[in-house]
């Protein structure tokens, strides 16, 4: 006999939401019971944020409601409602206070209780999340798998967790982070807590989810048991119309950047794309941000001339462009239209608006990147707030690929959080500015971007460097590289 189903923790019934006249869902009706891990899946503007925000009390829905383990909560309750009700949701960077320590951030906006008896119920939400942090330690003292750490305790200090949603938990962590994040997750369904896990990284949401839920445009299209699904069918159902990755060949010319560090000289030549491939929040970051004068200054050679760039002003003169890796703080202003986040610096750089750039040439160049990048949404005047994040992401692209031709492009992570349909789109407008002419950095952490965009890569780790060809299995050689310089140093005879 098939013992009988439990009753669902999270059950969603005709959730609709519209802001103005996007529908960005429609109708949406579909249960979690525990211990399931259901992996929410999407392209850029599917509405997979849109439904967290409903869930965790960030927005109510315009129609429809949920129910939590069988009473109804309506479709618009306050996040701290959400809380109570035992609603915990994770992003990819956690919502805690910097520079407060591990325990004021475990009890914010929460009962505080007698001192002692805080420590102690501290102590033991951390145990049961395995983190061995003290308390008394500041939050941005943290590394990033930590403080997500620390926000899993803080949401099983508001009471028992019932739901789970997780937010592209893992776009900015490492092998091993991920590794420990879903044997947490695997271990909190055990105990009956219901998962939603929200990614674009396939390869996490085949290895963790025991279900696939699919939306596309606002809509319920996919609902099915995960094992049925291969990495490639999975792709599929999300992109329906999913082509075939190209490679853009180029041609390269002379070599147009070398900066020599203390690992070794880093080169690249015009028209051709070059990894820069290291640790998750590792050396390559800095390296790349330095090049355009963030955070640092560098010198180096860029088209037989020997330059120093201390600032991001600097950068931009000599046509080096940078793309960051975190697009919401580093890069996007969110009140300003979609459109002029495109063009911001190029207004600025010509000493306003209306001489150089005219709005009708704005309005093509703008044109001309949403065709490109396949950028969905509203139109280029509302807020680029109201795009979704992989379609947020691609402004930020927009902005250093269209309106003025970039010598020197950097690229900080360029496919992250972004699905994988954009991902093509990204790597072909990349290999296209090189084919035009450009030299472009790709500075990951992700042996499969570097892979999937570049002709050739070092490999970055404790300020040694190897170079990697494009040959045979190049994903392969690069975490061979990786690996390589983890190796200690033989002493010299
Ligand atoms: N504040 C807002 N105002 C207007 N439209 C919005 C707003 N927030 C989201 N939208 C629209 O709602 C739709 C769903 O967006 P949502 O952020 O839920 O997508 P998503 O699936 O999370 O995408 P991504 O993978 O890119 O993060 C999109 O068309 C988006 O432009």
């Amino acid at each position: 006999m098939t013992p009988p189903q439990e009753p669902p923790r999270l059950e969603y019934e005709s959730v609709t939401v519209d802001f103005g006249a996007t529908r960005a869902l429609s109708e949406i009706s579909f249960s979690v019971r525990p211990g399931e891990i259901v992996g929410l899946l999407g392209h850029n503007g599917a509405g997979k944020s849109t439904l967290f925000n409903v869930t965790s009390g960030v927005i109510g829905a315009t129609s429809g409601s949920f129910r939590v383990d069988g009473v109804n909560v309506g479709g618009d309750l306050s996040p701290r409602q959400a809380a109570e009700l035992g609603i915990t949701i994770i992003h990819q960077e956690p919502a805690l206070a910097q520079n407060l320590t591990v325990l004021d951030n475990l009890f914010l906006a929460r009962p505080a209780g007698a001192g002692a008896d805080r420590k102690k119920k501290a102590r033991a939400a951390l145990e049961a999340v395995g983190a061995d942090i003290p308390l008394d330690m500041p939050v941005d003292a943290l590394g990033l798998g930590q403080r997500q750490l620390v926000d899993l305790a803080r949401g099983m200090l508001a009471g028992e967790m019932k739901v789970l949603l997780l937010d592209e938990p893992t776009a900015a962590l490492g092998k091993a982070e991920t590794d420990a994040l879903h044997a947490l997750i695997r271990n909190f369904a055990e105990r009956g807590v219901a998962v939603v896990y929200v990614s674009h990284r396939l390869p996490d949401i085949m290895e963790v989810c025991t279900r696939i839920v699919v939306l596309r445009g606002g809509e319920l299209v996919v609902d099915d048991a995960a094992a049925g699904f291969t990495a490639d069918r999975l792709a599929r159902a999300l992109v329906p119309e999913l082509r075939d990755a190209e490679f853009i060949e180029t041609v390269p010319g002379a070599e147009a950047f070398r900066i020599d560090t203390p690992g070794g000289p880093v080169t690249a030549r015009e028209g051709e794309v070059v990894g820069l491939f290291g640790m998750a929040g590792g050396e390559q970051f800095a390296l790349a941000a330095s090049l355009a004068g963030v955070d640092g200054a560098a010198e180096y050679e860029l088209r037989g001339t020997r330059v120093r760039v201390a600032s991001p002003r600097q950068a931009i003169k000599r046509g080096v462009f940078y793309v960051p890796p975190d697009r919401d703080t580093e890069g996007l202003i969110a009140s300003e239209t979609a459109k002029d986040n495109v063009m911001l610096p190029w207004f600025g750089a010509t000493g306003g608006r209306g001489w150089w750039i005219s709005d009708q040439t704005g309005a093509e160049v703008y044109r001309k990147a949403r065709r490109a990048l396949d950028i969905r949404g509203p139109a280029g005047d509302a807020e680029v707030s109201q795009f979704s994040g992989g379609n947020r992401q691609k402004h930020l692209l927009a902005r250093w690929l269209y309106p003025a031709r970039p010598g020197l492009l950097v690229l900080a992570q360029p496919t992250q959080g972004v699905d994988v349909g954009a991902k093509l789109d990204i790597v072909d407008a990349a290999r296209t500015a090189a084919r035009d002419g450009a030299t472009v950095l790709v500075v990951s952490s992700e042996s499969d971007e570097i892979a999937s965009m570049c002709d050739r890569a070092y490999c970055l780790l404790g300020g040694r460097i190897r170079e990697v060809g494009r040959a045979g299995d190049f994903n392969a050689a690069l975490l061979a590289g990786l690996l390589a310089l983890a190796e200690p140093v033989p002493e010299s005879a």
